[in-house]
C-alpha cells in the first residue's frame, strides 16, 4: 500500500506548532503540504477555531494500518487530551487517515470500525475537502467524485466560505 490523504487539525495550545511536528512526525513520506486554514468548529460549536491542512504521504512499504498507528502516534507526541464525553471536542491534534490508494493506484475500500476507508465523514466536511484540493487540485474523494464538487455542494457551500487560507502560516515538511 503506497499513498494517502492525511488531514491534521488543531484548536489547543499552540495549533501551529502541533500542525508542524506532525508534518515532521511523516517525515520523508511527505510528499506534499496543503495551506494552513482557519477554520470554524464541525459538529460541537463551542470551542474554539481549528486551524486545519492535508498532507499527501507515500511509502511504498506501508499498510492502511501503518498510516493509522503512525497518526496515532503522532496525536500522542502532541500529548493529545479528549473529554470522552464529547465525540467532536477539543484536541491539541487530530490526524485522520481519509484515503489511501495500493501500489496499483486502487482505492482502498475498508469497513472496519477501527480504520474505516475513506474516512466516513470526510465527505461532509469542508474542512478536510479544502485543503485537500491544494494538493490534488483534480482529486476525487473514492466513492463519492470530485473534491470540487463535493465542496461546491450544499449543505457544504456555506462552510466553505468561512474557509479562508493562512498566508501567514506556512507548515514545512522538514520542520
Ligand atoms: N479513517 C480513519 N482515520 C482515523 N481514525 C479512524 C478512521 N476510521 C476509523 N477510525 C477510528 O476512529 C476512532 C476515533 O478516532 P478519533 O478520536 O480521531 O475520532 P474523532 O476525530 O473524534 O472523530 P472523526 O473520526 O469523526 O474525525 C479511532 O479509534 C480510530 O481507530
Ligand atoms: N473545523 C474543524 N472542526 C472539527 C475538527 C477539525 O479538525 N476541524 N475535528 C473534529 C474532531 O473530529 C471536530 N470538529
Amino acid at each position: 500500500m503506497s499513498r494517502a490523504v492525511l488531514s491534521i487539525g488543531s484548536n489547543l495550545g499552540d495549533r501551529l506548532a502541533h500542525l508542524r511536528a506532525a508534518v515532521a512526525s511523516f517525515g520523508d513520506t511527505v510528499l506534499v503540504v496543503s495551506g494552513v486554514y482557519e477554520t470554524p468548529p464541525w459538529g460541537d460549536a463551542d470551542q474554539p477555531a481549528y486551524l486545519n491542512a492535508a498532507l499527501l504521504v507515500a511509502d511504498p512499504a506501508a499498510t492502511p494500518r501503518d498510516w493509522l498507528a503512525r497518526a496515532r502516534a503522532a496525536e500522542a507526541a502532541a500529548g493529545r487530551t479528549r473529554d470522552p464525553e464529547r465525540r467532536y471536542g477539543p484536541r491539541t491534534l487530530d490526524v485522520d487517515v481519509i484515503a489511501v490508494w495500493d501500489a496499483a493506484g486502487e482505492p482502498v475500500h475498508s469497513a472496519d470500525p477501527e480504520l474505516t476507508l475513506p474516512h466516513p465523514r470526510a465527505h461532509l466536511r469542508a474542512f478536510v475537502l479544502r485543503p485537500w484540493i491544494d494538493i490534488e487540485p483534480h482529486g476525487r474523494l473514492p466513492g463519492h467524485g470530485w473534491l470540487t464538487d463535493l465542496l461546491n455542494a450544499e449543505p457544504l457551500a456555506s462552510d466553505a466560505l468561512e474557509l479562508g487560507p493562512r498566508p501567514d502560516l506556512a507548515l514545512e515538511s522538514d520542520a
